[in-house]
């Protein structure tokens, strides 16, 4: 299991981690949610060895990360770090070498790799001639090659088509089958609820949630009711009792109440005012829920 245990980081004044810990099990797809600057690339750099912990401690299978295990991680830098001038099956197959491989095996890699990913180019084009999607590519080809035993990217999926997203997802998909513990950075959230076993919210470089998104949702369920009423006439949600908050949509409505216990109260009200077509808990997404654990 990868341990990041109690890690703590500042630069200068700025306290930028506090106390984050978090757990990736072997074939375990984690994804770091946060928003800009609360974090995720401090920690994944601290992960790699990149950067140095004030305090706390990154463990892989309870042994502190060497400088031979970190060899074996597959990273994607937020900056992204090709070098232009070199064609991608150049670049990875040096990479995959760099990590170990032989020179026929590291360019038998790259090549299976950037056609999984599906970068478009001509036979003798160098990297700056891509696009930067293709390129972005590349660079995530960069992270595979050499067969990782953990993968760390921070916003691999950034600026990717659908067919792209999907390559890659299954890609990584794979690799997490095969036991690699995999944690991905990203903004996409409906990306991570569709493809994490678990998830980390951190804010101000702080974790507030984690686990997997059913543990989550079950922590922010009970928070809104949906309901659908017809004939009640506008502004029927306002009328109701118990409720923090109503937004009206036609005969749909999402409220909030003062609390779970007021739910039997909210329907006796909605059916006096109307026809209840639909009433229940609203079952939050990862985007909903990411809104509450920051907002709290
Ligand atoms: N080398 C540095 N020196 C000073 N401050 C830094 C340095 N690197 C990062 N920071 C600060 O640390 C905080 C966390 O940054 P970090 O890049 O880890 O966030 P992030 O969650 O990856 O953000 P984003 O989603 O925008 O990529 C930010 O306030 C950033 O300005």
């Amino acid at each position: 299991m990868l341990t990041i245990d109690t890690i703590n980081k500042q630069f200068g004044q700025k306290q930028v981690l506090r106390d984050l810990s978090f757990n990736v099990r072997p074939g375990e797809m984690f994804g770091f949610c946060g928003a800009n600057g609360a974090g995720k690339t401090t920690t994944m750099r601290i992960i790699l060895g990149l950067l140095t912990a004030d305090s706390g401690t990154v463990t892989w299978q309870d042994t502190p990360l060497t400088r031979a295990v970190r060899r074996t991680i597959g990273y994607m830098p937020e900056e992204r770090g090709l070098y232009p001038k070199m064609r991608p099956v150049e670049q990875l197959a040096y990479f995959g070498q760099l990590h170990g491989l032989g020179s026929a095996q590291a360019t038998r890699a790259a090549e299976q790799w950037l056609e999984r990913l599906g970068v478009v180019m001509g036979p003798k084009d160098t990297i700056d001639k891509l696009s930067l999607g293709n390129q972005q590519k590349v660079q995530l080809a960069a992270a595979l090659v050499h067969d990782p035993s953990i993968l760390v990217l921070d916003e691999p999926f950034s600026g990717l088509d659908p067919v792209a997203v999907d390559a890659l997802a299954d890609g990584l998909l794979e690799k997490a089958k095969a036991g690699v513990p995999v944690i991905f950075s990203s903004h996409q959230l409906d990306l991570v609820e569709r493809l994490c076993d678990s998830v980390g919210i951190i804010n101000g470089g702080e974790m507030v949630a984690t686990g997997t998104v059913e543990e989550l949702r079950a922590r922010e369920s009970r928070k809104q009711l949906e309901l659908t009423v017809t004939g009640a006439g506008a502004g029927w949600a306002a009328k109701l009792p118990h409720a923090i908050g109503a937004q009206e949509n036609g005969n749909r409505a999402l409220v909030t109440p003062d609390s779970p216990e007021s739910a039997p109260a909210i329907l006796t009200a909605a059916m006096q005012l109307g026809t209840v077509e639909q009433f229940g808990w609203k079952t939050p997404n990862l985007a909903e829920i990411f809104r509450g654990a920051v907002a709290a």
